[in-house]
């Protein structure tokens, strides 16, 4: 069984919703999941599984203090061969920096060797209830993809 880590961090609760829909769909599949909160994690915890999900909101265009121990220290973690998603909610009022932080944390993890399977899944702010469906998907066809893969 593929073991997948999801680690995410939501302020307002938007992420921590898209999260929930984003399990569930990992749970429709035959996968082993630990889900665990940015603050109490480490990079090497990625080491530990075979895919990992990470789920952020965004910070006047940086990733959030939640996660920026993290962000940090992962650079001394090699992802080679770990399969990759990220996801998280934004506010496309920020116009350039709209989801920023998504794209740091993918732009990151495929230098350090992980491949990202799916294209970044940025939702603007509330979740309506088609979103929530696209985060379920998102679960779904990660989980789905990652037997394709091995
Ligand atoms: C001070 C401040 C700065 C923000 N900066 C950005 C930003 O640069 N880019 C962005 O997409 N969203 C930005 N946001 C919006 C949050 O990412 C958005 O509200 C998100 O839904 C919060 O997610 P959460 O409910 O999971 O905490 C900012 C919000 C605040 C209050």
């Amino acid at each position: 069984m593929k073991k997948i880590i999801l680690i995410y961090t939501s302020m307002t609760g938007n992420t921590e919703m898209l999260a929930g829909e984003v399990i569930k769909g990992l749970e429709q599949m035959n996968v082993e999941l630990t889900v665990k909160e940015a603050f109490d994690s480490l990079p090497t915890d990625l080491l530990d599984y075979d895919g990992f999900i990470i789920g952020t909101y965004t910070w006047e265009g940086e990733v959030p203090n939640e996660f920026m121990d993290f962000f940090e220290e992962l650079d001394h973690v090699d992802l080679s061969g770990k399969k990759a998603a990220v996801f998280g909610s934004g506010d496309s009022y920020y116009g350039s920096t709209y989801g920023a932080a998504l794209r740091f944390f993918t732009e990151k993890i495929t230098l350090l060797g992980a491949e990202v399977l799916l294209p970044n899944l940025v939702i603007d702010l509330y979740p309506e209830d088609a979103e929530l469906e696209q985060c379920l998907e998102f679960g779904r066809t990660f989980a789905e993809l990652m037997f394709d893969n091995s």
